[in-house]
């Protein structure tokens, strides 16, 4: 069952074996506890604020920090410290997580001038949340690893709701003794835990799953395209869905928005493009054909062509409209 709060795999991903595995840390990690471990949290957007407000209420001591300061308020209220950098951050505090945009935001706040990989040091840890590719991963596990700290990528699936509700699903890999360590906090901000392996299992896991959760959307979007052009009503349409085997709550939860043509952000579109370009190089990268999600990804650009970058992914019925 999906739901349970740890599951360990021994998947070996034909990727993984192209780059750095889990080597042993320096320092023995002691486990985090609220009262105990001081947490650090860079990246306070939409999953980064719920996620910190959880470790918050928990009893955590958490120092954060967010390029843009104004978007750290709701969290400040809340208890979190503030860091002026992420270098002070990895300073401040021992595990240290982040969520970022993309790859290129993730390896600027991790290797960057002022970067994490400047203030870690061995006993420490950093933990990856940001959706990226394999590639992207080891180059920040290199970089955290030459220091002596510890490095976990742990991207999630799951989306606004379950990151508020403390019910997200984490997709680790890489130091297994750092997975052990922050259990805790894991299972105050998710409901399952996955350990996979080597540096690039928990990316290329999540990859995966996000661009059939990017195809899925897509698909919707054309089937409400055409049920509308048929002139029949796309609520009887998710109405008929939700009754059979095609039912999943990302249709039950995407659908309204796409009857009402209003899409504020839970998942931004430029996001789940985002992910379908890095699952589909990752194809390329193993000859694997990817004829679906390519189409797919064709129709995220086009709405992100027509502004709807920031929306949230269900926008991509925008593409379907001429
Ligand atoms: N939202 C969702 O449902 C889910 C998102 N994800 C993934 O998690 C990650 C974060 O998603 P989400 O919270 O929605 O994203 P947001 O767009 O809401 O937040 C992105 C964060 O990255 C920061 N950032 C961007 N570029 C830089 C940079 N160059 N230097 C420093 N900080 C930077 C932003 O800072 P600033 O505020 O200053 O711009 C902001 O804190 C993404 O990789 C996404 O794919 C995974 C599962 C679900
Ligand atoms: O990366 C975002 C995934 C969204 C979801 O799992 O609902």
């Amino acid at each position: 069952m999906m739901t349970q709060r740890t599951q360990t795999s021994s998947c070996t991903l034909r990727y993984k074996q192209r780059f750095v595995t889990s080597c042993r840390p320096l320092v023995t990690l002691s486990s985090a506890a609220p009262g105990k471990t001081t947490l650090g949290f860079v990246g306070m957007g939409i999953l980064g604020v719920p996620m910190t407000l959880n470790l918050l209420k928990a009893g955590y001591e958490v120092v954060v920090y967010n390029r843009n300061i104004q978007k750290t308020d709701p969290v400040v209220a809340a208890g979190a410290q503030v860091a002026t950098t992420p270098r002070e951050c990895a300073q401040r505090a021992q595990y240290i997580f982040a969520t970022l945009s993309d790859p290129q935001a993730a390896i600027s706040v991790a290797n960057g001038p002022d970067g994490i990989a400047s203030g870690i040091s061995a006993g420490k840890g950093y933990i990856d949340i940001s959706t990226v590719d394999a590639e992207t991963s080891n180059i920040i596990a290199t970089a955290i690893k030459s220091t002596g700290a510890s490095f976990l990528e742990a991207p999630v699936s799951g989306s606004k709701a379950p990151a508020e509700q403390g019910k997200l699903i984490f997709l680790t890999a890489g130091d297994e003794e750092l997975f052990k360590a922050v259990e805790g906090p894991l299972d105050v901000m998710g409901k399952a835990k996955y350990y996979l392996g080597g540096v690039g299992s928990g990316a290329n896991m999540k990859l995966v799953v996000n661009m059939l959760n990017g195809s899925m959307m897509a698909a919707l979007a054309e089937a409400m395209a055409l049920a509308d052009k048929s002139g029949l009503s796309q609520a009887d349409l998710l109405e008929v869905l939700s009754l059979g085997a095609m039912a999943n709550p990302m249709f039950a939860l995407k659908g309204p928005a796409v009857v009402e043509r209003s899409y504020p952000p839970a998942f931004p579109l430029k996001h789940q493009q985002k992910d379908l370009r890095l699952a589909l190089a990752l194809g390329d990268s193993l000859g694997q054909p990817l004829p679906v999600a390519a189409a797919a990804n064709e129709a995220y650009k086009m709405a992100k062509a027509k502004g709807q970058a920031n929306s949230d992914m269900a926008a991509v019925y925008e593409a379907t409209q001429h």
